[in-house]
This record gives C-alpha cells, structure tokens and sequence, in this order.
C-alpha cells in the first residue's frame, strides 16, 4: 500500500512516521509514504504557495498551481492513484472507508490544506473529498496521517503476528472492552477476578459482556443488527442495569 502526501509541513508527517506501529510497518516495507513539499512545487523566489481571496475577506487562500504542479510530477509515472481532498465539507471517514481504501489498494493521494482554504478549481483533480469529523482544524495534515494509520493498521503483518486488525472490537461493530494489566491492585482499584481466573471461555463472554456495556453507554446507536448470543448478553446486562 501506497501514500503520497502534498503538504505544506512535511516533517509533521514524517516525523508521525517514525513511531509505533506505522514506523515498523514503514520500515519492514509493508507499506511506502512519499511526502511532497508544496514549496517544491512553486515557481518564484518567496515559494508562495498563497494569496490573498478574490471577492475579499479574512485570511488567505492556497493556490492551485503549486497542487497542479505536484500532481502532474506525480502522476507523470502513470500508476493508478486515488486522489482525496481532507476538508471539514468531505465524506465522513469509517473503519468502513479505510477498509475500502485498502481492498482498492490504489496509491492515496493525500492533499493537505492550510489557511482558509485551497482554490476551489482543485476540485477538478480531485477523486475524493474525505472529512475525519465534525471539527475545524488548522490543516489537513492530521487528518492525512489518521487516514495513514487507520488504513496502514489493515495490512496483514502491520500489526505484528500476535495481534490482527480483526481483534480491533470496533471492526466488530462494538466499542472495546476494559483492559487491565499489571499492578492487580492500585489506589485499593483491583483487576476483575475473572481476569485472573485463567477460564478464557469466560473472560471472552465477560469481555464481549463489558463491550456491549460501553457501546449500550457511549454509542447505542451501533447496536444493530446483534446475533441472538449478543442479545442475550444484552438482555442480561439491561436487567442487571435495572435492578
Ligand atoms: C480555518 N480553516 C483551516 C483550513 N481548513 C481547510 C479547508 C479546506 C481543506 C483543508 C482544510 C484544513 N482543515 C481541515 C481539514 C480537514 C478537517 C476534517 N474534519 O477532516 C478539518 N479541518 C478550513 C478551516
């Protein structure tokens, strides 16, 4: 799996790159990230990259030649890309949609805006306007490495062997269930005893138990379509939480 990003701060990206699972994955080649200084890509002396908006207003606007410019350098090698806009007014990024980026397996052509904005004819070159949520940020450039980490965690052999993305609860449609590790006892809090009970059957029913209790809690509205085990869970638990 492929990325490029077209970036104004390249280091805020490479610098995200270095660490965790992302940086491993990077480096054992299961996934490539080129990123692109806009500035590269400018023509005169000040390396521009905006300028002030026509019909006025606060703020300026980033110009679409140093975009055009990448782009073109960047698609001169003919391999099929995936180009996505990160901006308040884009589709909702999911699991979902990192999933279906990275079964595309299409190069993501990242494209990060500052100021108040990119000149709206970058549109034209554009395949995909994509939103990480309902919030205003400085640039796009968080939302490009969200994309990043999210589809990256999806390459088998990211994640190292004991771990799969499919252990990921929230690919399950649930929210996570509580995790604990050593000291067994802190502040006079202890680690539930079934945790320590070595029975797995019953710290998988225990844990699925304490997922449906968070999503029922913080994310009801991912409760749809459950098996008849998990309605049963849930039944159990509203009668518990009725008591
Ligand atoms: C003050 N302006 C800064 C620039 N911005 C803007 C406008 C157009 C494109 C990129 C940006 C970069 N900002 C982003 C990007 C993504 C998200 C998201 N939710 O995915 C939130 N913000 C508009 C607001």
């Amino acid at each position: 799996m492929k990325f490029e990003v077209l970036t104004i701060f390249p280091e805020v990206i490479e610098c995200y790159l270095k660490h965790g699972v992302v940086g491993r994955a990077l480096n054992k080649g299961i996934a490539e990230v080129k990123v692109y200084n806009l500035r590269d890509f400018t023509t005169d002396r000040h390396r521009k990259v905006d300028d002030y908006p026509y019909g006025g207003g606060a703020g300026m606007v980033m110009q679409i030649e140093p975009f055009y410019n990448a782009l073109r350098h960047i698609k001169s090698d003919g391999i099929p890309r995936k180009v996505i806009l990160l901006s308040p007014q884009g589709r909702r990024f999911s699991q979902r949609i990192a999933k279906e980026f990275y079964k595309e397996e299409k190069t993501l052509t990242l494209i990060c805006g500052r100021y108040e904005g990119i000149d709206e004819r970058i549109k034209a070159f554009v395949d995909e306007e994509i939103s990480i949520g309902d919030y205003v940020l400085s640039g796009g450039e968080l939302a490009a490495l969200v994309i990043i980490d999210s589809v990256v965690r999806l390459i088998p052999g990211a994640l190292g062997d004991e771990l799969s993305a499919e252990e990921d609860s929230f690919m399950k449609g649930f929210l996570d269930y509580p995790h604990y590790t050593r000291p067994e006892e802190f502040e006079g809090m202890r680690v539930p005893d079934i945790l320590l009970s070595g029975d797995h059957k019953k710290i998988a029913l225990w844990r699925k138990k304490e997922a449906l209790r968070n999503t029922l809690k913080n994310r009801p509205d991912l409760l749809k379509n459950l098996s008849a085990e998990d309605m049963k869970i849930l039944k159990e638990l509203c009668s518990e939480i009725n008591k």
